[in-house]
């Protein structure tokens, strides 16, 4: 993304919010980053313009070398799921494929091959409304792994998730990433999951977005072999992204926690 501004329009009155601003990012092919700052920085805008979802209004997006367009060579998994309540398990997977013109037995196997990869084979009868909210993940996951797409964004994926589930998907994804290396572009309010997953992290300030700094996370792969959150340099990365986040939430002066002093306010 070079350059890139977006507003939306405005409500009633108000004048149009400037969700970003002039603003330059790179994700390398293969690797894994992370955006994080505070809400409403415009992170899901980022995910929605390289979607092809949305037109930047000024500057450029390129995807691969090509302008976006929304298809199986991106996947998108959402903290909400979205699953089709009526479809079966294997059906919303299959659902995904609809693009690829794949034969009824390639079709057949890629579902399988895919439920088996986030454990879920037994439930491929299942529908939605039946599920945990981790294997409910673990569908959309599968949906969007199913076409083999090249980039996956992940808004939030894991935020409605109870803290176990969540370690575990992290793990999973970690899993999942090592042996495929996707392009993934992840954005996350978890300084914690982003430093456990990254390769990089993009840190945006609000109002309008922006990248204010960018982090090589430097620990090594494949990370969920060893004790990441005891390092030095997690501890360190975490440190210096909460103090840096915390800075831009008390400074900004259309947060609810506007308190450029950081004294106590009651
Ligand atoms: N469709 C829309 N119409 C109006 N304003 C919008 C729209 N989408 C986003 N915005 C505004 O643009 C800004 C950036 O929104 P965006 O959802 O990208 O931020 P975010 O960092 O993902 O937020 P959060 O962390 O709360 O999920 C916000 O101020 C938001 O209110």
């Amino acid at each position: 993304m070079r350059g890139v501004s977006k507003a939306f329009g405005s409500h009633g009155n108000a004048s149009p919010v400037a969700a970003l601003a002039n603003l330059d990012l790179r994700v390398p092919e293969g690797s894994f980053v992370s955006v994080v700052g505070p809400s409403g920085c415009g992170k899901t805008t980022i995910l929605r313009l390289v979607d092809g979802l949305l037109a930047a209004d000024a500057g450029e997006v390129r995807v691969s070398g090509a302008p976006p367009r929304p298809g199986p060579q991106v996947g998108f998994v959402f903290q909400g799921f979205r699953l089709i309540p009526w479809a079966t398990v294997e059906a919303n997977v299959d659902f995904a494929l609809t693009s690829l013109r794949l034969d009824k037995a390639e079709r057949a196997e890629r579902v399988s091959r895919y439920l088996a990869t986030v454990g879920l084979s037994r439930f491929a009868k299942a529908y939605p409304g039946t599920l945990s909210g981790g294997m409910k993940q673990r569908v959309a996951l599968a949906r969007a792994l199913a076409t083999d797409p090249e980039i996956l964004l992940m808004d939030e994926p894991f935020a409605s998730l109870d803290a176990q589930t969540r370690e575990l998907m992290q793990t999973e994804l970690m899993k999942l990433w090592e042996q495929r290396r996707q392009t993934v572009l992840f954005v996350t309010h978890s300084v914690d999951e982003a430093i456990l997953l990254s390769d990089r992290i993009v840190l945006m300030s609000p109002r309008p977005g922006r990248v204010i700094e960018e982090i090589e996370v430097g620990l090594p792969h494949p990370r969920w072999q060893y004790d990441v959150r005891a390092t030095p340099r997690f501890t360190e990365l975490r440190t210096r992204l909460w103090s840096a986040i915390r800075e831009l939430v008390l400074n900004d002066p259309s947060s609810d926690f506007h308190n450029p002093s950081g004294r106590p306010t009651a």
